[in-house]
């Protein structure tokens, strides 16, 4: 008789087998943990995507299921110094340093000298972090970059870097994102009991941490943290192109539309989600939107990837708050990605409505969101190899559930349902006609 561990191992073994006979068929050894990241022509292939995804879904749940609770608890508890260790080393410029040592490493004396952190706690931080598979110890207190720590490192040298620390995570996203995580998400969080239990006493656990009335938009946006605004654009632009770029054009249907109807990026940052549409669907007009100070980074953002498409003004920036009637009318498509979920019901549908009193008969609104699926059984979920968890555990769902964490902490915002955001359309005049499934979902709506 199988039982559930045996079932969980064997899901484990069988997708083993199947990424190694993979890369054996390609003549290319698996990726080691132990060497910094090399592309391989496997990386995107979807079925071993899905395989990876399966064998990580069963192995959290058999380390759920065989480690003792206690065990558990205590690691969950502690999580938030990975979060914490993380902001660290990419802040003290830890995995530059070591991508010029290469596979021999360096000792945290050595990494002291550069970066002038106390030798002994960089050794603590950098073997917390070894220990969970990010960084090598290669001997005692000498640490080198291994296949994770490897995409912390920076796109500047670290002459650059220190000539100008401001624009330090100019060109690196990930590094931006776990920075930003390790400083507003992480004090945030800090508050979110206090918050999820005081209803009304404040706008976000946010608010509390950094005592502002702000949202953390409009704080991003105050003198001091013009440094901060201009990180977290670089981790948007980023966040963008992780997505292929087939969901923005599938979404927003660019081919059906007529030459130079007009596309409004509302809230679009720099603009990077336009600039996928604007490769493909050249015949379009583009309007991006954003607040002063993303729009000032969207400036030399386009003037160094597309700056014919400014000339000709086939792309436009526009400063515009959206919670002011949208100057913009009667545009063929308004397109929202990773927008709404960072407003609560209330003040989403504050934007729709804007939006709505704008469009013309014609218009379609596209939001482009994550969905959140539960982690129990629910009718016209895909079937899931048993016993794993429904939405596949942290393999599923786990980057969706993080975001709406983070969004519940930092802007009371939350990742929706399909039913939710259906809602949100009927409350605002606009009829959800369309859901089209993928790493984002898109959402079209048309004016009703
Ligand atoms: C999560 S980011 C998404 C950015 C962009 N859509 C993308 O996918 O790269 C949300 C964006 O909303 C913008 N935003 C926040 N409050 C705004 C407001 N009141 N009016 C216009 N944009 C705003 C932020 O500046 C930020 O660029």
């Amino acid at each position: 008789m199988t039982t559930p561990l045996a079932e969980l191992a064997q899901l484990i073994s069988s997708g083993v087998k199947t990424l190694e006979d993979a890369y054996t068929k390609q003549g290319i050894p698996f990726p080691s943990l132990d060497a910094p990241f090399q592309p391989t022509p496997l990386d995107f292939d979807p079925a071993l995507f899905q395989t990876a995804h399966l064998i990580v879904a069963a192995a959290s749940q058999l380390i759920a299921t065989v480690r003792s609770p206690m065990e558990t608890v205590q690691a969950y508890a502690a999580s938030m110094h990975v979060t914490s260790t993380l902001g660290f080393v990419v802040d003290a410029d830890i995995p530059d340093v070591l991508r010029d040592a290469g596979s021999k490493g360096l000792h945290v004396k050595e990494l002291a000298a550069v970066n002038g952190v106390d030798a002994d706690s960089q050794a603590r931080v950098l073997r917390f972090l070894a220990t969970r598979h990010v960084f090598k110890e290669v001997a005692p207190n000498t640490f080198a970059n291994n296949r994770v720590s490897s995409l912390l490192v920076k796109t500047k040298s670290l002459k650059e870097i220190k000539a100008d620390p401001e624009a330090k995570y100019d060109g690196a996203p990930v590094a931006a994102i776990v920075a930003s995580t390790g400083d507003e998400s992480l004090k945030a969080s800090g508050y979110l009991s206090e918050f999820l239990r005081n209803p009304g006493a404040d706008l976000s656990a946010f608010n509390t941490a950094f005592k502002t009335p702000a949202t953390m938009w409009e704080w991003r946006e105050e003198p001091h943290n013009v440094w901060r605004a201009r990180r977290f654009a670089v981790g948007m632009k980023g966040g963008g192109d992780m997505f292929p770029a087939s969901i923005f054009t599938e979404g927003v249907a660019g081919d059906k539309l007529p030459a130079d109807a007009l596309i409004v990026d509302v809230g679009g940052s720099v603009g990077s989600v336009t600039l996928k549409l604007a490769k493909v669907f050249p015949h379009l007009r583009y309007i991006v939107q954003d607040l002063q100070k993303e729009i000032t980074e969207g400036e030399k953002f386009w003037a160094s990837s597309a700056p014919e498409l400014l000339a000709s003004k086939r792309v436009q920036l526009q400063v515009h708050n959206f919670f002011e009637p949208q100057p913009v009318k009667d545009a063929a498509v308004y397109f929202m990605r990773v927008v709404i979920h960072d407003w609560p019901d209330v003040t989403a549908k504050e934007i729709m409505a804007n939006t709505r009193k704008a469009a013309g008969a014609n218009s379609k609104l596209v939001l482009f969101d994550c969905v959140m699926p539960y982690a129990c059984v629910t009718p016209g979920a895909p079937p899931v190899p048993s016993p794993l968890l429904p939405n596949l555990g942290v393999a599923g769902a786990g980057f969706v559930t993080a975001l709406d964490i983070e969004m519940m902490t930092v802007f009371n915002g939350k990742e929706r349902t399909v039913d939710e955001f259906r809602a949100l359309g009927e409350a605002t005049g606009w009829k959800l006609e369309e859901v089209k499934p993928g790493m984002l979902f898109a959402f079209v709506f048309s004016a009703c």
